[in-house]
């Protein structure tokens, strides 16, 4: 099952996204409430097609809070030591864990603006995993009972200010730092999803990994943060970036794509 949200003449709403094999494209079905939680929702009689007047999607969700993993990938941890940002230092086996404010978060489409005092900004595309009930404590046998579902994001990190500042509050949680879409995906092969980048319509295959090679995988990130820390329903983890990051400039056209989700694309305006 897909869940978005989106807005329909500036009106925000969920919706189940449905394939219609008659026409071959997919159409959002209407819903009357909120879709997590628990929470029960019925459809409200009305279909849009994804390219309808009037129809835009949104961020899937506006968690309370955005947990992320760094060098979470043996690939990315060598990248970044090659690249120079040997100072970003941690043992493989600690995790290391950051936030970002629910400010943070755009949706599918909308610009991700570079702020002024940042001049090396980098994109890093990843799985994102939407909790769907409140998780405290949880064991790793458990974890993925926990999980609504799953979506693309783009950790887009400030590289410059990520050196200047130990807590990276700048560099990864700026106003558009944290994209998500373009829906939640219920069912997923999460052990081995395959992660890919586009720049301006370019494949970026050295960005590209699959979470099988993830150091830390997600029922133990989700094992790690609740032990620490309640998650609430619509909360996400950034589960890590696979490779390489690279740079962002204002105009560039970023695509994060995962496999059995689908694609989440951003242009980069100047702030
Ligand atoms: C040091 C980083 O910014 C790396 C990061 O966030 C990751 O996904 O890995």
């Amino acid at each position: 099952m897909r869940i978005a949200r989106f807005s329909h003449d500036d009106v925000p709403q969920y919706a189940f996204v449905q394939y219609d094999e008659a026409e071959e494209k997919d159409y959002l079905v209407a819903l009357d409430g909120y879709p997590l939680g628990g929470s029960r929702v019925n459809p409200t009689g009305e279909r849009y097609a994804l390219d309808a007047d009037g129809i835009r999607l949104l961020a899937p969700i506006i968690p309370s809070k955005i947990y992320g993993l760094a060098k979470n990938y043996e690939a990315h941890a060598q990248f970044m030591h090659e690249a120079g940002h040997s100072e970003i230092a941690h043992a493989p086996e600690d995790m290391m864990i950051f936030m970002k404010p629910s400010t943070s978060v755009i949706g599918p489409d909308d610009p991700i603006v570079m702020p002024g005092a940042s001049h090396d900004m980098n994109y890093e595309p990843e799985v994102a995993v939407v909790i769907g009930r409140i998780a405290k404590n949880v064991p790793v046998e458990r974890a993925m009972d926990y999980v609504l579902g799953f979506t693309c994001t783009n950790d887009v990190t400030l590289r410059d200010l990520q050196k200047l500042d130990p807590m990276w509050t700048r560099a990864k949680g700026f106003d558009t730092a944290c994209p998500l879409g373009p829906w939640i995906q219920t069912e997923l092969n999460w052990r081995d999803a395959r992660i890919s980048f586009s720049l301006n319509g370019e494949d970026v295959p050295e960005a590209s990994g699959t979470t099988a090679n993830l150091i830390h995988g997600i029922p133990e990130q989700i094992a790690a943060i609740s032990s620490y820390a309640t998650l609430l329903p619509g909360d996400v983890i950034l589960t890590g970036t696979p490779h390489a990051s690279g740079s962002l400039k204002p105009g560039d056209e970023a695509v994060v794509h995962v496999e059995g989700i689908g694609s989440l694309r951003n242009v980069v305006v100047q702030g």
